[in-house]
């Protein structure tokens, strides 16, 4: 098994290069203004320019309207978008681009839910409930709650770090994962070392597997 790493939440081109640099299979940028990592549409410009053949980017966005992410799409070399609200799956699909579907759990059966709504996902990214956010609470969540059967890849987020991601990886057995807290010296300011930790733990315990 080799589980994929999304580092998520880059607001300065020397942390995106960073996470390409330490093995990152994909990088995200956070389009929702309430947010400490939010970037502008020509910040994101300039930070897609340092994402190479290979890696991915990925657009995240919470309840948006459609005009905005259209205008980031015109503009930012996106290859996925990640939809972190109350998003319809109609309103996921509508953009004729890839997408992956955040699911915040928070009781049993609501995954397996997901994954018959959000048909036509390239992924369902599960993540931490909390009552006064969408999503980057740095908070995990009962990993029990993850069922077996999968339809599509899972990707695990949610209070990751380098101390808990081979374990996280053991147990859950994710299509990949995805972290932003865990990685930060500072709201939107990644840890180069932290960066590396976290990715060598993934391969570490793929290696193992
Ligand atoms: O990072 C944010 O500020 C954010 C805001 C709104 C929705 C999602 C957000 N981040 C995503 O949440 C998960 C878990 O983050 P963490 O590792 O627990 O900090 C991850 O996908 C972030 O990109």
């Amino acid at each position: 098994m080799s589980t994929r790493v999304k580092i998520c939440g880059l607001t300065r081109p020397e942390d995106v290069s960073a996470a390409v640099g330490c093995g990152a299979d994909a990088v995200g940028f956070v389009f929702f203004e309430p947010s400490p990592r939010s970037v502008t549409v020509d910040h994101a410009v300039a930070l897609a320019r340092e994402v190479p053949a290979f890696v991915s980017a990925v657009g995240l966005f919470v309840n948006p309207q459609p005009d905005f992410v259209n205008e980031v799409l015109s503009r930012v070399p996106l290859d996925l978008l990640q939809f972190h609200g109350d998003e319809s799956p109609e309103f996921c699909r509508s953009f004729g681009r890839r997408w992956i579907k955040a699911v915040r759990v928070r009781e049993e059966g609501q995954i397996e839910q997901a994954f018959s709504d959000y048909k036509g996902a390239s992924g369902l990214l599960v993540d931490a409930w909390a009552p006064d956010k969408f999503g980057g609470t740095g908070q995990s969540f009962n990993w029990g709650l993850i069922p077996a059967r999968r339809p599509m890849p899972l990707i695990l987020a949610g209070g990751l770090s380098s101390a808990n991601v081979a374990d996280a990886v053991t147990r859950v057995k994710p299509w990949a994962v995805d972290v932003s807290g865990g990685v930060e010296r500072s709201k939107g300011i990644k840890d180069i070392q932290k960066i590396s930790d976290f990715i060598k733990e993934v391969h570490r315990v793929c290696k193992t597997d």
